[in-house]
C-alpha cells in the first residue's frame, strides 16, 4: 500500500532550486534511506514527506493518520521532565494518560534513557534528549515515520535498539524514511536507498528483508511433520537444525509459511529479521 507520494515535485528557496522534478513513493513495510552530500535537499525531502514543506512545483500525497517525525534538532521543552513531556505528547495524540504513560517508559526502558525520566529535559545530554525525541515519534504507532539522522549522538546499545524500533515499526505496516551519513547504518537498516545529486533523486539499492523462522517439530509429529519446505513456494533456503529446522522467506511471505508450521504441529522457536548482504 502505497503511504506517501512525491510527484514532480521542485523545491526553490528564493531563486536557488533545491530540488528538480523528484518522484518518490514510499509503502508500508519500506525503510526508505535518502543518501546524499550536506546540504544536497535530504532534510528538505523528509519535511515535505511529512507536510512541514510544501514543493514549490508538483504533489505530495499523503494516506497516513499517523504521521511521526524526528527532526535533525530537537527543541527540548526545558523544564519538563522527559516523562511529562511524553505524557502531554501522547495526550495532544489522543492517547489515554495511562496509555501514554505506560507507552512512554516501555520506549524509555528499550532505548536504556539514563539520567531518570524524571529529570528535566535540560539536564539530559545530547544522546538521551535523542532518545526521548524518538520516543515521542513511537508514542502512537505511526503509519508513516520520518526521521533527519535519528542514530546522531546515539551510544552503542541505543543504536541497535532503534534499528530493531524501526524494523518492528516497518513490520507493522508503516513507511519509514531516514537520513544517515552511514554506509553500514544504512546498509543494515534500509530496504531501499535513493540518493540526492544536485536536486535530482536516483534509486540505488533495492532490497528484500528476509525473515528466518526456525521451526520445531512439536508433540507426536516427530517425523517432519508433515511439510516439506524445500517444497514450500516461499522458502528460500533450508537448514535441518538439531532441534528441527530454520527456513528463509521474503519478509511479508513470512505469514503464510508461519500458519502452515502451526496447522502441522510445528513449534515456532524465534521469528527473525535478516538483512541480505
Ligand atoms: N529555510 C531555508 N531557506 C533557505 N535555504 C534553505 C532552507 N532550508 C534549507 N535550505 C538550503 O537547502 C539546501 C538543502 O538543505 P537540506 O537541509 O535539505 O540538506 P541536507 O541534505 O539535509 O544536508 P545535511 O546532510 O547537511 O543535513 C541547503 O543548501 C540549505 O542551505
Amino acid at each position: 500500500m502505497e503511504v506517501v507520494r512525491l510527484q514532480k515535485v521542485s523545491k526553490r528557496y528564493g531563486r536557488r532550486e533545491i530540488l528538480a522534478d523528484v518522484d518518490l513513493r514510499l509503502n508500508a513495510g519500506e525503510l526508505l534511506a535518502l543518501v546524499g552530500a550536506n546540504g544536497s535537499g535530504k532534510s528538505t525531502v523528509l519535511r515535505l514527506l511529512v507536510g512541514l514543506s510544501r514543493p514549490s512545483a508538483g504533489s505530495v500525497q499523503r494516506n497516513a493518520d499517523v504521521v511521526s517525525y524526528v527532526p535533525d534538532v530537537f527543541t527540548s521543552h526545558d523544564r519538563l521532565s522527559a516523562a511529562a513531556y511524553l505524557r502531554h505528547m501522547g495526550r495532544i495524540r489522543g492517547l489515554s494518560t495511562r496509555t501514554a504513560r505506560g507507552r512512554s517508559l516501555e520506549l524509555l526502558d528499550r532505548l536504556a534513557l539514563s539520567g531518570g525520566a524524571d529529570t528535566p529535559m535540560r539536564k539530559l545530554s545530547k544522546g538521551n534528549a535523542q532518545k526521548v525525541a524518538l520516543a515521542q515519534a513511537l508514542l502512537d504507532p505511526p503509519q508513516l515515520l520520518v526521521l533527519d539522522e535519528p542514530w546522531a549522538g546515539l551510544d552503542a546499545t541505543a543504536h541497535s535498539t532503534l534499528r530493531e524500533l524501526l524494523t518492528e515499526t516497518a513490520e507493522q505496516g508503516a513507511a519509514v524514511a531516514f537520513t544517515e551519513h552511514s554506509a553500514e547504518v544504512v546498509r543494515s537498516t534500509a530496504t531501499r536507498v535513493c540518493e540526492l545529486d544536485h536536486g535530482r533523486l536516483a534509486t540505488l539499492r533495492q532490497q528484500t528483508a528476509l525473515t528466518e523462522l526456525h521451526l520445531t517439530p512439536a508433540g507426536t509429529h516427530l517425523n517432519g511433520a508433515g511439510v516439506d519446505w524445500e517444497r514450500h513456494p516461499d522458502v528460500l533456503e533450508v537448514r535441518r537444525t538439531e532441534a528441527g529446522v530454520t527456513v528463509l522467506l521474503p519478509t511479508g511471505r513470512h505469514d503464510a509459511a508461519l500458519l502452515t508450521a502451526l496447522n502441522h504441529g510445528w513449534s515456532v522457536v524465534t521469528v527473525r529479521q535478516v538483512k541480505p548482504e
